[in-house]
């Protein structure tokens, strides 16, 4: 991991060393996701069948899951495998369901009344990667708060195996949390699908979910289309930062810093040490961990783009966590939890040495669909509202425009809009005639 001592450096320094990799962002991405959605756009399905042939190395004609393949997939799963899902779903729907919004009412002054009534999303698109992992998690962490915020269609897209098929598992996910419909399709063309719509992919309203740099640049490039659908956030690859002191176990930093790093050749790991001592004993651990593990290569680039930051109080490692807005925060410092007013910008928060990242991505009950590249500045993590809109409705009496028109009535003329001055001037009229 690339060493900087933080008091060391100008402003300038430490802009470079919380740097996010340059690869995520690249001209070539843009170009090649530009040309897949044109494509898309204009030849539908066929084109979603060439790209899948392309990128998936398979040949599909028809792309939806039949429900039957879910039920069955869900049958055939593994009694543990079913209860751990379930533990999941429980902890998931619990904590989503608690973020339930009432109806707003507020009279303003009197006789003027206004609420704010919540509405769900009608078609949410949900993306589940699979192009180097199955994510079944993801199936919950997107599908089950579609549910409970009242979602109608809830539409997934994953990418298919080179087998043609999805993950027996996400497809089981998929029936835990009762999908309406799912597709095997990935990528750029999978967002691009749910864009547009194609003759069997309906167009969705909202985009919701991770993926890699390609579906991420879809994303962001559907949202800016005129009459496009809205995103979730910017969800990319995986990101985490781990604070440690002298008291951390070595060994748990170097575990959550390498269950991201095996996300992706391009997730980025950050360690924020105050003490050279630790610094040094999480380096040696994350080595050896890192011989162990089966996507060694994987996380061995993202490795690549790692980083060790000393800092010398806790202000300063606030400083940096602040200036970063990590994905995921760990925080495995002495009184964890007293740093957190302090934090301005991260996605999700981990506090003590017996909260590792994992629980958060599987099963504590927060959601794992979280802002990257430094979105947490401006962004939250997917949550119940991210499928709810707002409708805002106001009545008022008489009495209410009596007392407020005349403010409106002058408004009105600041602005030169006579028609808007109108429509207050002859209701007050018609009051006193
Ligand atoms: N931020 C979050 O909340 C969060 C959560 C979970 C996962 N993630 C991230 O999701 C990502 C999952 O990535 P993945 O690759 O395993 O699966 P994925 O499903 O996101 O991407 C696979 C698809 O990428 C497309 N693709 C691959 N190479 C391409 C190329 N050269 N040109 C065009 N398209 C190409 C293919 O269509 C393929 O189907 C990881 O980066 C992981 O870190 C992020
Ligand atoms: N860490 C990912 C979010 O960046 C979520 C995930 C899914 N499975 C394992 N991890
Ligand atoms: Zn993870």
């Amino acid at each position: 991991m690339e060493r900087f001592i933080w008091s060391d450096l100008d402003a300038a320094a430490k802009l470079a060393a919380i740097a996010r990799p340059t690869g995520i962002s690249d001209a070539s991405i843009i170009e090649a996701v530009t040309s897949i959605m044109a494509a898309v756009k204009m030849r539908g399905d066929e084109a979603v069948q060439d790209y899948t042939a392309r990128f998936d190395g398979v040949t599909l004609t028809d792309t939806r899951v039949p429900d039957t393949d879910l039920k069955a997939a869900w049958d055939a799963l593994d009694k543990n495998d079913k209860a751990a899902l379930e533990t999941a779903k429980a902890n998931i729907t619990a904590f989503h369901a608690a973020q339930m919004p009432d109806t707003i009412r507020v009279e303003t002054q009197p006789g003027v009344m206004c609420r704010r009534e919540p509405r769900a999303i009608e078609v949410a698109g949900l993306y589940v990667p699979g192009g180097t992992a199955p994510l079944v998690s993801t199936t919950l962490m997107l599908a089950l708060p579609a549910k409970v915020a009242g979602v109608t269609r809830r539409v997934m897209v994953s990418p298919p195996g080179k087998d043609g098929k999805i993950n027996t598992a996400v497809l089981a996910a998929a029936y835990l949390c009762d999908v309406t419909d799912v597709f095997m399709v990935g990528g750029a063309q999978a967002v691009a699908a749910m864009a547009y719509g194609t003759e069997t992919i309906p167009k969705c309203d909202k985009i919701f979910g991770p993926g890699n740099a390609y579906v991420a640049a879809a994303k962001s490039l559907a949202a800016q289309e005129p009459g496009g659908p809205a995103i979730d956030l910017p969800a990319g690859p995986s990101e985490a930062m781990v604070l440690a002191d002298k008291d951390a176990n070595p060994a748990f930093v170097a575990s959550d810093l390498l269950s991201q790093a095996e996300h992706d050749t391009l997730a980025q790991v950050v360690c924020v040490c105050t003490d050279t001592e630790t610094a040094d004993a999480i380096e040696v651990e994350v080595l050896r961990q890192l011989a162990t593990l089966p996507r060694r290569e994987i996380a061995e680039a993202a490795l690549k783009l790692a980083r060790m930051i000393v800092t010398d109080t806790r202000e300063a490692t606030l400083d940096v966590v602040n200036a970063y807005a990590p994905e995921h925060l760990i925080i495995q410092m002495d009184d964890p939890d007293a740093m957190t007013p302090n934090i301005r910008h991260a996605g999700s928060i981990f506090l003590g040495p017996w909260t590792p990242e994992s629980v958060g991505d599987y099963a504590s009950g927060t959601n794992h669909t979280l802002p990257t590249y430094g979105a947490a500045r401006a962004y939250s993590g997917v949550t119940l509202d991210s499928f709810i809109k707002y409708i805002s409705v106001q009545e008022l009496t008489q009495q209410g425009l009596q007392n407020l028109g005349p403010a409106v009535e002058r408004l009105a003329s600041l602005e030169g809009l006579d028609a808007h001055r109108l429509a207050v001037s002859l209701r007050l009229k018609a009051m006193t005639s």
